[in-house]
């Protein structure tokens, strides 16, 4: 990158320090910012307050992450000139659907029951654990069907698991990967295992919460490696609880990096602390197409992957 732009670190190390470096006025020559998902812990989320000081001379925002959610794209577009937003989308895919998949079958045979009882030297616990499920013949759920769902669904193909899915439209057949579209209640109804893939937003917020547990099987396994806060935490410890939901598998929480104590104390969940994409190769394919934006963003004024809400932009 640096054969073609100077590059510039922010010195700040809190939201606040970040705020009063960029009305400063030591930023303004910056025209293409690169962020990171773990950056939100010193710049806090980009919101409006945050969009609104940003350098003036802004124009792009690469984004390393297929999920945008700690990003306002709305006041980004509102600005004057816009600040074009762009995200990691198939870089994340066979990573995040390989740990779908471990929570999957972590959780339909009870394996972090096992595996705490071993550690405690109690072999399979007394009494010992109950029989585990086999994927086979299960039928996925998938709520929102993108690339990782495409690639989870392929996976999982081969564990002999049926796939139906639900989005806000029903795609076509190459998008679809051939899994059979489903109204959300009928995806509710008919999975054994649901997997959330969908991105986090004010329409997706909460999206599964007390009144959807109840339309699902009995005994469902959920697996969420989106964003936490598409589920009602409160409402699933509630339901694993009541043993509407027997299992999940988490990699993402609604308040990360705090877990919900019910989570932890409950060994019917397995968790993991958000490594859906925590890989060398993954990691280095995400930082290489965030690069590739801006490179394509500075040649030629054009995001490489601009994200959806933008296209038209
Ligand atoms: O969580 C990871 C991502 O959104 O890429």
């Amino acid at each position: 990158m640096s054969n073609i732009a100077e590059i510039i670190e922010p010195q700040a190390k809190t939201r606040s320090e970040f705020i009063d470096e960029c009305k400063s006025g030591k930023l303004d020559s910056v025209h293409a910012i690169y962020r990171t998902f773990a950056s939100v812990e010193t710049t806090g989320r980009f919101d409006p307050e945050l969009v609104a000081v940003l350098p003036k001379n802004l124009k792009y925002l690469a984004h390393v992450g297929a999920g945008y959610d700690q990003v306002d794209v709305k006041a980004c577009s509102e600005r004057d000139p816009p600040i074009r937003v762009s995200n990691t989308p198939t870089a994340v895919d066979n990573a995040t659907a390989d740990t779908a998949v471990f929570l999957m079958l972590g959780a339909l045979r009870g394996f972090n029951v096992g595996m705490t009882s071993l550690r405690q030297n109690k072999w399979r616990g007394e009494p010992a654990l109950p029989l585990g499920h086999d994927p086979q013949g299960k039928v996925l759920g998938i709520l929102g069907m993108g690339g990782i769902g495409r690639n989870m669904m392929k996976k999982c193909t081969a564990f002999g698991m049926k796939t139906i899915y639900h989005n806000r439209n029903r795609l076509d057949d190459d998008k679809s990967g051939g899994a059979q579209y489903v109204s959300f209640d009928e995806l509710l109804a008919q999975s054994d295992v649901l997997s959330l893939n969908l991105p986090l937003n004010n329409h997706t917020r909460h999206i599964i919460s007390t009144a959807e547990f109840a339309k699902m099987k009995k005994d469902v396994v959920i697996i969420n490696t989106a964003r936490g806060a598409v589920m009602d935490e409160d409402a699933l410890v509630k339901a694993l609880e009541s043993g509407q939901v027997r299992s999940v598998g988490l990699d993402v929480f609604e308040e990360e990096p705090k877990i919900h104590p019910g989570l932890v104390a409950n060994p019917n969940v397995m968790l993991v602390p958000h490594l859906g994409t925590w890989t060398f190769e993954t990691q280095a394919a995400m930082e290489e197409w965030a690069m590739d934006n801006l490179r394509s963003a500075i040649e030629t004024g054009k995001l490489k992957s601009p994200v959806p809400e933008q296209t038209d932009l």
